[in-house]
């Protein structure tokens, strides 16, 4: 098979009809997330000019709820919900295709978080439902992510798709990912060579091999924001108690709730009204928080990205608007908190978690990591309509992986 040196061509390219002449390939690739929360199937299109680097032309996107933990004990019945987005890549992809489309499935935090067996029984399932497909099977087409690996190819994506990783004059811009289970802080040390970087990148086929090396990631498990609510709460590690009241003074005083994560019911309240409020829940949170993370101290010049549940607090406060996304300072969430948690006695705000989830937020940028109240972040979900998701990085290495392959 040829060798194929520059996979990751600019996204700068406008197709049209004269372009379109000469295209000598259209290819695609499925790249399937089993995130704790939900599972997710990306499907790229990539196009191809005879000499000329391939070229990311679009992507399809859809999502269902819960993810592949929530079937612990149904394992086909988790994978009937990757079989239903299956459906639609065969809907999306011409049949000509479908031999020569690789599809993979990684998953993350939900089931790092599973006992083994169950994570393997559910992935066993999945890999049958691949290998009846009429798509390329590749070797380990399902698994579960290392966390670390989860941020770097994060880190590639919006490098790549923000253009730093083919602008010699560009900076590169660190990431942050905040999961249902777990959470990621990603970003290149200052100390390399940037230019002798990006060429490597560019023009090597051991380019993600040396990226995934050289960029640094802290992945920490059971820090993702659905976790941390378990934490705060104290339900978290040791066996878990469906019939136990799991009390926080970050929640509506008055508040008898229950909910589902990870196939366990918990029950959840509010304590008195005297303690409910900012303080006290920051006081709370940071238990869950203090000396538990790595704070680098070159994050604190970098520009950074942040995504997910960054993204979706953040909407759901109106400090962004949900499809453009935009830029905040980290203060912002520490006074999004304070309003939210000392209105939390007198107004319904829709969702009982709000006031602990900014919270968390706030401290795990703030304690945490170590950020400066005046640190702004960029608040993204796509970029130029592609999903800011580990999944098109993680796609460019399988693609990679598959053209240098040995004959
Ligand atoms: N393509 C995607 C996938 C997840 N997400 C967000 O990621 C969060 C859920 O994380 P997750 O289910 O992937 O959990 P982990 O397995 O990463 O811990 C939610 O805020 C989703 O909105 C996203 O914004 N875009
Ligand atoms: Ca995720």
């Amino acid at each position: 098979m040829a060798e194929w040196p520059f996979l990751i061509a600019p996204l700068c390219g406008v197709w049209n009809e004269s372009t379109s002449l000469n295209i000598s390939n259209i290819f695609y690739g499925i790249m399937f997330d089993a995130g704790s929360t939900g599972t997710r199937i990306h499907i790229y299109t990539f196009m191809q000019k005879s000499s000329e680097p391939p070229h990311l032309d679009n992507e399809i996107f859809e999502s269902v709820k819960p993810g592949l933990s929530a079937y612990v004990d149904q394992p086909e019945q988790g994978a009937e919900t990757v079989r239903g987005l299956l459906d639609m890549a065969k809907q999306t992809i011409p049949s000509t295709h479908w031999s020569s489309t690789p599809v993979v499935l990684k998953a993350t935090a939900g089931l790092r978080l599973l006992p083994e067996q169950k994570a393997q029984a559910l992935l066993s399932e999945v890999q049958e439902l691949f290998e009846e497909s009429p798509f390329l099977v590749p070797d380990e087409c399902v698994s579960i992510m290392n966390g670390t690996y989860e941020g770097i190819l994060a880190w590639v994506t919006i490098n790549f798709l923000t253009g730093q990783l083919y602008d010699q004059n560009q900076r590169t811009v660190g990431i942050l990912d905040l999961g249902g289970a777990s959470t990621q802080i990603t970003f290149l040390p200052q100390a390399e060579n940037k230019s002798d970087f990006i060429s490597i990148f560019l023009f090597s086929r051991h380019s993600i091999v040396k990226l995934i090396s050289e960029t640094t990631c802290f992945s920490y498990l059971g820090f993702g924001l659905k976790a941390a609510r378990l934490a705060i709460l104290g339900a978290l590690g040791g066996k878990a108690d469906e019939s136990r009241m799991y009390r926080s003074s970050c929640l509506p005083p008055s508040l008898k709730a229950e909910w589902k994560f990870g196939g366990i019911n918990y029950k959840y309240g509010g304590m008195a009204e005297e303690v409910t409020g900012f303080q006290s829940c920051y006081a709370e949170v940071l238990k869950v928080i203090r000396e538990k993370l790595d704070q680098p101290a070159e994050i604190r010049s970098r520009t950074f990205y942040a995504f997910s549940y960054y993204y979706d607090r953040a909407v759901d406060t109106g400090m962004i608007d949900g499809d453009q996304g935009g830029i905040i300072l980290v203060k912002d969430f520490e006074m999004k908190a304070n309003k939210v948690c000392e209105a939390l006695t007198e107004t319904n705000t829709g969702s009982p978690f709000l006031c602990m989830d900014l919270t968390y937020i706030t401290a795990l940028l703030k304690e945490g990591f170590g950020f400066y109240d005046h640190t702004e972040l960029q608040l993204k979900k796509k970029v130029n309509n592609i999903e800011t998701s580990w999944t098109l990085g993680a796609a460019f290495h399988l693609i990679q992986s598959l053209r240098t392959a040995p004959e």
